[in-house]
């Protein structure tokens, strides 16, 4: 059985502390964002996975944002080196606790830089933004970790966001979904279909026909609900003022035979 297991990590006190770069920066209640958070995670929960939460880092105002540290395929937990240096700290605690769970690990390394947060995995094609945060070395060393387990590694252009998953992702059936104004080169994805609003573009697969989503993007909501989907939707309001959006919040180990 493919397990349900998902990676979550409690905000930093220092979340407000947190980095803003295509946005204005906005004052964060930390108080809200915990409760936030913790719904987050019931609602994870509340779909059948089991929220492993990695140790917390609380001088790391981003640590929060656990999916940009490690990139999963198969069970190889591949450990992001972030393009940013306040982030470079967060790596420790994720790897100790995939090693834990009996994942192989593998390092992007030094010239490489790589964020998770640029990763988009559907089936065997793994697509990789090369934007901000994710150099062409780590392009490169992603291609060398994973096509030889098989994958096929497609690099992308991101200039217009903070990470490739800001601006795509995709659906159950492997259509990629995106808000094109945020996107440099929609041709590259097969099947895709527009969604209306940025928040839209962001989906976390729960199981089934379910969607986990951002209170704020409610039309995008209406869409997916009108093509057989079920929104399952939370406000992420306090993390999304630092660029979070909901698949930054957790790391799905879907492929882990555990
Ligand atoms: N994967 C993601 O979308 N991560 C969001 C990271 C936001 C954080 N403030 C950062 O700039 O790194």
């Amino acid at each position: 059985m493919p397990s349900k297991k998902a990676l979550v990590r409690r905000p930093s006190p220092r979340l407000a502390e947190g980095l803003v770069t295509h946005i204005e920066r906005e004052g964060i209640d930390a108080d809200l964002a915990g409760e936030q958070w913790e719904a987050y995670v019931q609602a994870l929960r509340t779909h059948g996975w089991e929220t492993i939460e990695v140790d917390p880092a609380d001088d790391c105002p981003d640590s929060v944002f656990v999916e940009d540290t490690v990139v999963m395929y198969r069970n190889v937990a591949l450990i992001a080196r972030p393009g940013a240096d306040s982030r470079r700290a967060e790596t420790a605690g994720v790897e100790e606790a995939v090693a834990g769970l009996g994942c192989s690990v593998n390092w992007i390394w030094d010239p490489g830089t790589l964020d998770g947060g640029d990763v988009l995995k559907i089936g065997d094609t793994v697509y990789v933004g090369r934007g901000g945060r994710t150099n062409a070395a780590g392009v490169q060393q992603l291609r060398a970790a994973f096509e030889p387990l098989g994958a096929r590694v497609v690099a992308v252009p991101v200039s217009k966001v903070l990470h490739l998953k800001s601006a795509v992702t995709a659906l159950p059936d492997g259509t990629v979904i995106g808000h094109i104004p945020k996107m440099d080169a929609p041709s590259l994805f097969t099947r895709f279909l527009p969604v209306p609003e940025e928040a839209g573009a962001h989906v976390v697969l729960l199981g089934g026909d379910k969607l986990l989503m951002a209170a704020s993007a409610p039309k995008t909501a209406d869409l997916f609900s009108d093509l057989g989907y079920e929104p399952v939707v939370v406000d992420i309001s306090e993390f999304e003022k630092l660029e979070g959006c909901v698949t930054c919040l957790s790391v799905r180990l879907r492929e882990l035979y555990v």
